[in-house]
């Protein structure tokens, strides 16, 4: 465990590429993270304000760190804690200067703005010790970095290798081929020479003055990759030398299988203008390689299942599942609420993955969407170790369950606001599907938003019927203006959400959908709560519990309901639930459902079967919070 208790708050000096990389990325994992800049346009702090902070990443040009070090000297009396700095230079020239007067972790990330932190390759060159320093390197290394470390001394040398000689292979092919051809010349060009061109048009496109500073690094390498050159030139004379200099590359630059860069250094980068069957085309070139990526992620599954085995670890872990949506969203202006589901439907493929090597065969069928009320008990119950089915009707989960041994369900019973939920009663009648425990959970609602708003703010409200009628008081006293939309569901009260309207939602779906809480605990009752039975296929399960729910029909005469009442009073049996039916058969005709209170035994049903026309046991149960499937 760290022994830092609250994370530390981060200034990003340089609001740039990398500034805003790291931002974003410190920010989506729960820190205060603030930006300043030259640029008064992209400050989210004065000059006046940046001496509260912990750490300060700088994350500016490397002909500017000089100038800043000056400033941050000239500041350092005026810090209430001397604060971390972390540098992320590409060239550590003036990390001497640095390291002189600062506590520092120099980093240099191998990754440019636009690509992901995720197995970056993170080179810690210098570290001092500092615990929030240990913290970010884990952060990182949580999120899939891979962190290693290089005397800062050699980094520089290393670095005039590892980026040196490809820039300037790349600048240069950009530099000879600018004359000679044009954007046209694209027509004839294969997937190596596309990938080259891609990689070469990226540098040419940002700024030249890093590139710059990285090959004045590297000028005497420089001098030995032109000789290399000029040896691979002459050994072309010649099969024999040009086959040895060919085979002895071999052996370290490996045969990348799975490789999709080939796939996605076709003209995948741009689209084609107007042309139906080209802009076809360019979709099947998408389709493949998004079709190769997911199957890449779900065998990653694999190696994910046997570590979580391992560790003894659930396969469902939603806070992972939230942060990657965040993150998701946070990259992109598609709809919020279609990328969840594609990415719901991505991380399911995944997990299924995981739970087929494990043998874990078992599921559980619950009313969705995801984020739905049942989701949450769902969780709850078993711990997230088996995948859920998320089904639109009680119905279909009770169907399902009579279907297969594997399948269990999970369906409300009652609510102790609105009473009885009759469709379950119905369904257990007529699916040979069995009650084998019952949970309770209180029902909390929450007002949520796409965007920070003031109540006063809002002028729409979504949510599914019940919901709105559960919290009625609240939306008369605090929002007494805004318009009361019904919807079916939550995940449609969410999809419809605007910036200025908000909806009715369980705490579950607001954090999956990443929703900003307005207000939590909105229902007028307290108490809300809601009962659920855990059910699986007839006889497929031992037997426990010491309630009894149970059908029964009785003759169409007086007083045979008070027969059966009576055999409970007799035998001193708390009948704790009785609803009628009707059993479909003709119009007057009813059956039967009650709970009582105790494990009914043979003696008990023989004096059933007396005063009934017919009984059917629903179930044997008693009240978990855990189950272990
Ligand atoms: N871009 C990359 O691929 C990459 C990769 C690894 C490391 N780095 C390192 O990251 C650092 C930043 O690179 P970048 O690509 O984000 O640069 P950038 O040009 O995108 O951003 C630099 C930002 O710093 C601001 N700035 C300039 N001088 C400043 C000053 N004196 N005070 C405050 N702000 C100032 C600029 O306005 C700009 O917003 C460099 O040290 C670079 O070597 C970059
Ligand atoms: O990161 C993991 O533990 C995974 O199993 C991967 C993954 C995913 O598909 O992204 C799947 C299940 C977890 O709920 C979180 C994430």
């Amino acid at each position: 465990m760290n022994r830092i208790e609250q994370k530390p708050k981060i200034l990003i000096w340089g609001m740039g590429g990398m500034g805003t990389l790291f931002k974003k990325f410190f920010e989506l994992r729960g820190y205060t993270v603030k930006g300043y800049d030259i640029d008064e346009n992209k400050r989210e702090v004065d000059e006046k304000d940046l001496f509260g902070f912990d750490v300060i990443f700088l994350c500016v040009p490397m002909d500017s760190i000089d100038s800043v070090i000056s400033k941050l000297e000239k500041l350092s009396t005026k810090f209430y804690k001397k604060p971390l700095i972390v540098d992320i230079a590409s060239v550590k020239s003036d990390l001497d200067k640095l390291i002189r007067n600062f506590d520092v972790l120099s980093i240099h990330p191998m990754i440019g703005p636009d690509s992901d932190l995720g197995l970056s390759n993170i080179i810690v060159v210098y570290e001092s010790g500092r615990e929030e320093g240990k913290l970010i390197l884990d952060e990182l290394y949580r999120a899939g970095a891979n962190i290693s470390r290089l005397n800062y001394r050699l980094h520089d040398h290393k670095m005039a290798e590892i980026q040196g000689v490809a820039h300037f292979l790349l600048i240069a092919m950009a530099n000879f081929l600018k004359d000679r051809m044009d954007k046209n010349d694209l027509n004839y060009a294969s997937p190596i020479f596309y990938t080259l061109y891609k990689l070469a048009s990226r540098i040419i496109n940002q700024d030249w003055r890093m590139y710059y500073n990285i090959q004045k690094n590297s000028e005497q390498l420089r001098e030995e990759l032109v000789k290399s050159i000029l040896e691979l030139h002459d050994g072309l004379r010649d099969d024999a030398r040009f086959k040895e200099i060919f085979e002895a590359s071999k052996k370290v630059f490996d045969d990348f299988g799975g490789s999709t860069i080939i796939l996605d250094s076709a003209r995948a980068s741009e689209i084609p203008e107007r042309d139906i069957h080209a802009l076809r085309g360019y979709i099947r070139v998408v389709d493949s390689l998004i079709l190769r990526l997911i199957e890449r992620r779900v065998r990653a599954g694999k190696e994910i299942a046997m570590y979580k085995k391992e560790k003894n670890l659930p396969i469902e872990i939603s806070e992972i599942e939230e942060v990657k949506l965040k993150e998701l969203a946070s990259s992109t202006t598609l709809n919020r609420m279609m990328l969840n589901r594609i990415f719901g439907e991505i991380f399911h493929l995944t997990k299924a993955e995981e739970y087929r090597i494990l043998g874990i065969s078992k599921r559980m069928a619950v009313l969705g969407p995801m984020g739905s009320f049942s989701d949450e008990v769902a969780l709850k119950l078993t711990g997230s170790r088996v995948p859920f089915i998320y089904c639109s009707s009680v119905e279909e989960i009770v169907r399902m369950v009579e279907k297969d041994e594997n399948t269990y369900g999970l369906i409300p019973i009652e609510n102790s606001v609105h009473g009885t939920v009759l469709k379950s009663i119905d369904a257990l009648m007529r699916y040979d599907v069995e009650v084998f425990g019952e949970t309770k959970m209180e029902v909390i609602h929450v007002l949520a938003s796409k965007k920070k708003l003031e109540l006063t703010e809002i002028e729409e409200v979504y949510s599914h019927p019940q919901a709105m009628a559960q919290c009625a008081e609240f939306i008369n006293n605090y929002l007494p203006k805004a318009k009361l939309r019904y919807t079916s569901s939550t995940s449609d009260a969410i999809s419809m959400l605007k910036d200025t309207s908000a909806a009715i939602v369980s705490e579950n779906a607001a954090r999956l959908y990443n929703l900003y809480i307005l207000r939590k605990g909105i229902q007028d009752m307290e108490n809300n709560v809601t009962r659920f039975y855990i059910i699986r296929k007839q006889g497929s399960g031992e037997v426990d519990g010491n309630v009894t729910s149970l059908f029964f029909g009785v003759e169409d005469k007086p007083g045979a309901l008070k027969d059966v009442l009576e055999v409970f009073y007799e035998k001193n049996i708390n009948l704790r639930k009785l609803e009628s039916r009707p059993s479909g058969t003709g119009l007057g005709d009813y059956i039967f459902f009650s709970e009582v209170e105790k494990r009914l035994n043979e003696d008990d049903l023989r004096r059933l079967r007396d005063v009934t026309t017919f009984y059917r046991v629903a179930g044997i149960f008693r009240e978990v919070d855990r189950i272990e499937l």
